[in-house]
């Protein structure tokens, strides 16, 4: 049978590709692009970013002599074409799924990926890296950084231009420009970028950059160096990136293979080395309708049919977290007008776009600028005002240092609502919220929740508008609820007190977050065993409620402690006021159960759970080896 892909079947590594004509390389596209789509349909996954970057990919592989000239995909959900094209198509219909191939560039995964990556705006501190230590070591390699318009708005971005302006090293930035972030880019530099790729002149060069192309002989390079100084020229005056020191080119058309080949090797065979920036101006969804046509452009996607654009939908048997957050805060905003909500970038992943929709000029999003999220919040908080930022636990790393400097040394109250805490499956450790209690706990000032359920999300979400006293972070897992009954209203919670769920007297499991459903999993198995079980939901991991921890500890033989996050953690502040407390003379077995000290594997979450020993089975086990020749004697 005649194959759908011949020129990509003869490419299955980038120096195959290199052998290729120039006029090839059209079809070569067009067949990777059709690639790219069955591979996510079968998969799920970032569909729009790579789509919108499948000719700069050609064209990348093709001038550059990868993987000896390093080409760096910021966040690298862009990077499936670049994976098709080096050597792991055989794999690509694994992606994201357990022992498959990783969303994102992982340097693990091929010698094409020279820095891996899934949070965003780290390509051009790393390229930088990477091309003075080639000046270093007297090497003469390319580096390539590709990043956003949506990942230019973060300010490690503009810290590696600054640099790199002063540096003065070789190095490519490829500002790949589709006027999209995972939602519409906002902020001032997004409207300078508008504005440059809006002039005339933009749509002067396009016209131009094809009438130079086709009235040029092939091979094209001979028109490289006109089509590149044309492209400069049409810019009048500096641009803010010839400011920081860099040559700036463009913009120029980023599907356009007869200009992307001739710049990039002009810019390759530029004898004097300089920072250059290349502005390459794309579609994200580029190449497929549904894609084009959806508000944001198929940013990440289910499985779906190719021919319709129809994603197949999971039966819901219970809302998500994330939208129980909103719905619960654009309730309590409806009573407080100091409520206000801000993002960084996720207005629909963490529900902000619901709470935008209700009270649009109380949301903020920030762009992808998590510390600046948390100061700008700590500004608002000494105004009165009730500052929830609403974000990925992975992502407020980010900002750690203002939240300890800007938000918990002045006690300020800002409210941290943290989605995606705990393990998030597919896309692997990147995105795991697996630090967060660790890196709360210790901070003095701060009150710390998890939501054991929804209902348990809905009285977290009042206590928090309720507690003005200082910062106050509330934690809840990606995905749906467990289906149980909602409060009609949240509930202000006591800080710092559990509660009990089932009373028992000889194993005490003191849970943290949503593994309380498997917590009492494993009590009904333990009751079988005759081990009789106590469960209790903590409610907070900082502050612990004492008075429960020390109940549980004087009334029962072993005390395990659970929780959805690394060593470090509520299990860790447990210990703490155990040891302080010296109840562990009398002989208590304690046994705190957390993440391992390693970064999982993407998979579906169940099993990643699994894996780490965090679910029934796990705790049984647990509490059996605590009891050792006891539990025989009472299981026999
Ligand atoms: C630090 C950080 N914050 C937020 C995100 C979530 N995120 C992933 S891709 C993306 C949009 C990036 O936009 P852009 O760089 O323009 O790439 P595009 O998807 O448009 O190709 C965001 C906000 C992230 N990966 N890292
Ligand atoms: C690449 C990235 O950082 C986001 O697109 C992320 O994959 C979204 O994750 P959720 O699907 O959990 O919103
Ligand atoms: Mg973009």
């Amino acid at each position: 049978m005649a194959t759908k892909t011949p020129l990509l079947d003869q490419c299955p590594t980038p120096e195959r590709l290199r052998a290729l004509r120039p006029e090839q390389l059209r079809q070569l596209a067009d067949e990777l692009r059709s690639e790219t789509i069955d591979a996510v349909s079968v998969t799920g996954g970032h569909l729009g970013a790579g789509l919108g970057v499948v000719e700069l990919t050609v064209a990348l592989h093709y001038v550059f002599d990868t993987p000896s000239d390093r080409i760096i995909w910021d966040v690298g959900h862009q990077a499936y074409p670049h994976k098709i094209l080096t050597g792991r198509r055989e794999r690509i219909r694994t992606l994201r799924t357990g022992g498959g191939l990783s969303g994102f560039t992982r340097r693990s995964e091929s010698v094409y990926d020279p820095f891996g990556a899934a949070h965003s705006s780290t390509s051009i501190s790393a390229g930088l890296g990477m091309a003075v230590a080639r000046d270093l070591a007297g090497g003469n390699n390319h580096v390539i950084a590709v990043i956003g318009d949506g990942s230019i708005s973060a300010g490690m971005a503009y810290e590696a231009m600054n640099n790199a302006g002063a540096l003065g090293s070789r190095l490519v930035v490829i500002l790949n420009d589709n006027d999209m972030s995972i939602a519409p880019p906002v902020g001032a530099v997004s409207g300078y970028l508008a504005r440059l790729v809006s002039s005339s002149q933009y749509r002067h060069l396009r016209n131009l950059g094809r009438q130079v192309a086709e009235h040029l002989p092939r091979p094209l390079q001979n028109a490289a160096r006109r089509v590149e100084e044309y492209a400069r020229g049409m810019v009048m005056g500096g641009t803010l990136f010839e400011e920081l020191g860099f040559y700036y080119v463009g913009p120029i058309d980023g599907h356009d293979l007869d200009q992307l080949v001739p710049i990039l090797e002009n810019i390759r065979d530029e004898p004097n080395g300089r920072p250059v920036l290349i502005h390459a101006v794309t579609q994200k969804g580029k190449g497929y309708a549904p894609a084009e046509a959806s508000a944001d452009k198929l940013h990440a996607v289910g499985r779906f049919d190719v021919v319709t654009g129809a994603q197949a939908k999971a039966k819901a048997n219970a809302p998500t977290y994330t939208r129980v957050f909103a719905d619960s805060l654009i309730k309590e905003a409806k009573a407080d007008d100091k409520v206000v909500a801000i993002t960084a970038a996720m207005p629909s992943g963490t529900g902000l776009d619901l709470f935008g929709q209700a009270f649009p000029t109380r949301t903020f999003d920030v762009g992808i600028a998590e510390q600046h999220a948390v100061t700008f919040a700590a500004g608002m908080a000494t105004e009165g005002y009730k500052p929830f930022v609403a974000i990925y636990s992975t992502f407020l790393q980010r900002g750690y240092d203002q939240l300890v400097h800007d938000v918990s040394i002045q006690n300020l109250p800002v409210r941290f609502a943290m989605d995606r805490a705990g393990l998030v499956g597919a896309d692997g450790a990147t995105h795991a919220g697996a630090f967060d209690l660790a890196y709360l706990c210790c901070l003095p000032n701060m009150v710390v929740m998890a939501a054991a359920d929804e209902a348990e999300l809905v009285h977290m979400v009042a206590t928090s508008v309720a507690y003005d006293a200082g910062p106050i972070a509330l934690r809840y897992p990606r995905g749906e609820g467990v289906g149980v009954e909602m409060p009609e209203k949240g509930e202000v919670l006591p800080i710092g007190k559990g509660r009990i769920v089932r009373e028992g007297n000889t194993v005490a499991i003191l849970s943290l977050g949503t593994r309380l459903g498997e917590a009492l999993k494993a009590a009904e198995d333990l009751a079988a065993r005759g081990l009789s079980t106590t469960v209790a939901d903590a409610r907070f991991a900082k502050p612990i409620d004492k008075e429960l921890v020390r109940r549980l500890a004087v009334e029962h033989e072993v005390l395990v402690t659970i929780e959805e996050g690394s060593v470090g953690g509520f299990g860790a502040q447990v210990m703490q006021f155990l040891a302080e407390e010296g109840l562990f003379d009398r002989g208590l077995k304690v046994r705190p159960m957390v993440l391992p000290d390693r970064y999982q594997e993407h998979d579906n979450p169940a099993k990643q759970y699994d894996e780490a020993g965090l679910n029934a089975n796990g705790i049984v086990d647990t509490v059996l080896k605590a009891l050792g020749a006891n539990a025989q004697v009472r299981t026999a």
